[in-house]
């Protein structure tokens, strides 16, 4: 069974003194009880961010030859964009349409997070976690709908508060079949 992990491994101590010289930096006085740990937990914090757990690659056969959508939507999203290290969080919408195997369905969820966790652009988690399905499931079609907020946009910045940024991939028959399209849209509760 292929497992599926690039955890890089964090320097946490490294980490931890970078955090305090970054904080220090910026003017932040640590030497409060609240804020002595800090940099540690920064370390630490952002470590689990950037770091996804390693995880099984499950397939079973289609024995029954089932050949209808199979979607997981509302799955969690957690990540970093990439420009500014700053959270994006949102859901996710994955289906495909089977081939020869069904997927164990937790890994729509275990992929999401394994391309989240890095610094990332929508835009291409959206399409890596779409490619990865295809590439390992070999099903007839892929559709992943992103839905989320970046907090680089709506905390600072331009302070675009409650906006929501959707992108999308569809591989296969849901992209080329208009009406396996607009069903996997429909599902997904995103229309357009
Ligand atoms: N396409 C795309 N852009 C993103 C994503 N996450 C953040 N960004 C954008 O990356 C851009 C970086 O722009 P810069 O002009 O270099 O940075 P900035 O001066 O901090 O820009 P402002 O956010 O407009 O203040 C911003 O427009 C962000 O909104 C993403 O997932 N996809
Ligand atoms: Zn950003």
């Amino acid at each position: 069974m292929q497992v599926v992990s690039d955890t890089a491994g964090a320097d946490l101590g490294a980490a931890e003194q970078a955090a305090r010289e970054f904080l220090l930096a910026l003017g932040v006085v640590l030497d409060e009880d609240g804020l002595e740990e800090t940099p540690a937990r920064m370390a630490r914090g952002y470590a689990e961010l950037l770091t996804a757990r390693p995880f099984r690659l499950t397939t079973f056969p289609n024995d029954e030859g089932y050949d209808e959508l199979v979607l997981a939507r509302d799955i969690p999203i957690r990540s970093v964009c990439e420009h500014h290290l700053l959270p994006f969080v949102g859901v996710a919408h994955i289906g495909y349409l089977p081939g020869e195997r069904i997927l164990g369905l937790s890994k729509l969820a275990r992929v999401a997070e394994h391309f989240a966790r890095r610094p990332q652009v929508q835009e291409r988690l959206t399409k890596q976690v779409a490619d990865w399905l295809g590439h390992h499931v070999r099903p007839h079609g892929v559709g992943v709908v992103i839905e989320a907020e970046h907090t680089c946009m709506t905390l600072r910045g331009v302070q675009a508060t409650g906006s929501r940024t959707i992108t999308s991939t569809l591989l296969g028959t849901l992209r080329q079949d208009p009406a396996s399209r607009q069903e996997f849209l429909d599902l997904t509760g995103v229309h357009r």
